[in-house]
């Protein structure tokens, strides 16, 4: 089998997505995510101008030999442009795998780990009460896990806090939205708004928290401490990242379980985070991190350490992402929980999937491959409209990490 075509395809139903076609000379057809929020147009051209030439006429059986001609053969590594491109290839020649072989993508990877995945969705409200009614109405719809964010007395459009109550969308505008951040006012809130949720709800359901790397370690080191009465699932971007030995001292000083890893596009990014088990949950997922077959050596790494998957799964990963993250989630032996956040119906429409919702879980479907596709026709209604990303400062101007 060869690859005879491959092209990319940007829509905008309701946000704006990127995929990658696949194209064989025997008519199986593979589709890969290749979305990066508000950097979708500089993924589309690394796959469009120094990507699809190089895969024409491979056979997109040897998915470790082209990942290694991508990752190895660039000379540049890593970086979420080139990883989220390697990912969608990737994706897609799993899905091909999993076509030609008449199977489930999980049965590829080794079976199935588990009936369901348990994921966690994202409820925010303007103000605490607003956002304790919010949790309820997602334990209503049967949620097991829900990420509660807060707007805070004195700050003006806090991180997660979207387009009402049950939505989160940050990428709102052409040129980045300004919002801006006040780390007292957010450390004498956080606490009152678990205490809360734990006082109607009680304890039966876990509850998640993003700082969204806002803190330093030593106020994330405080916060940590003041949730553990809470006892949350986990406390996810307490402090950005780049700097590893950073959770260090937040893990001395705390149990609260630590999250980390949305960001991060290769092994390199969380390596001494798993190897001196300074996090408990790793948030790569599919798309921007080199696809499944980089998300593997991801996870295997972190099961050495019992540190588990909880994969990103944002708005902004499509459904063909969220297809296949529920594939490895089915397989994975290490996992966690999947964050699953709805996507629109028009999104649902353009990219027709097999798998559903039940009582807190996701099931992946049987269909072979990944089970999603896309509808081109549909897609080309939904022409491509930019969106940024925020931006936060500090109230004296200063810019901080949004
Ligand atoms: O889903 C999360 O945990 C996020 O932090 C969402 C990110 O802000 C979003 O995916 C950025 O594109
Ligand atoms: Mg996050």
């Amino acid at each position: 089998m060869k690859i005879t075509s491959a092209r990319v395809v940007v829509t905008c139903p309701g946000r704006n997505f990127v995929t990658l076609v696949v194209e064989t000379d025997e008519g199986v057809v593979g589709i890969g995510d290749a979305t990066l929020n508000g950097r979708e147009l500089a993924v589309a051209s690394y796959l469009t101008d120094h990507v699809i030439p190089c895969l024409i006429g491979r056979d997109p059986a040897r998915i470790e030999d082209i990942w290694q001609y991508l990752y190895r053969g660039a000379y540049w590594r890593r970086g979420p442009v080139t990883m989220s491109a390697i990912a969608a290839v990737d994706t897609a020649l799993w899905d091909i795998k999993g076509k030609v072989a008449g199977l489930p993508l999980y049965q590829l990877l080794g079976g199935r780990s588990r009936d369901g995945v348990l994921v966690y969705g994202h409820a925010n409200g303007a103000d605490l009460e607003a956002t304790v009614d919010a949790v309820g109405k997602y334990i209503d719809m049967g949620y097991k896990a829900i990420r509660a964010q807060s707007g805070i007395p004195g700050i003006d459009k806090a991180y997660g806090v979207g387009r009402g109550d049950m939505h989160y969308e940050p990428a709102d505008a052409r040129l980045p939205t300004e919002t801006v951040w006040d780390t007292p006012k957010y450390l004498n809130f956080a606490p009152k708004l678990f205490e809360k949720l734990r006082e109607t709800y009680g304890f039966e359901h876990h509850l998640l928290h993003d700082v969204h790397h806002r803190l330093t370690p030593n106020e994330a080191a405080q916060l940590g401490k003041a949730l553990e009465p809470y006892r949350l699932f986990w406390m996810e971007d307490a402090t950005p990242a780049e700097n590893q030995e950073a959770f260090r001292h937040i893990r001395r000083h705390t149990t609260t379980p630590l999250a980390v890893g949305e960001v991060f596009n290769t092994i390199w990014d969380c390596k001494q985070l798993i190897e001196e088990q300074l996090i408990d949950y790793i948030r790569c997922t599919v798309v921007h991190a080199g696809g499944i077959t980089h998300l593997r050596r991801i996870a295997d790494l972190a099961a050495l350490y019992q540190v588990r998957t909880g994969s990103h799964g944002a708005t902004d990963l499509s459904p063909v992402c969220m297809g296949a993250a529920l594939h490895f989630d089915t397989w994975v032996p290490n996992f966690g929980i999947q964050e699953y956040m709805r996507h629109t119906e028009e999104t649902d429409a353009v990219f027709p999937h097999d798998y559903g919702f039940e009582d807190g879980f996701l099931f992946c479907g049987e269909a072979p491959g990944h089970g999603v596709t896309i509808d081109e026709k549909l897609a080309a209604k939904y022409p491509y409209d930019p969106a940024c990303l925020p931006i936060a400062r500090l109230e004296d101007g200063t810019l901080w990490n949004w």
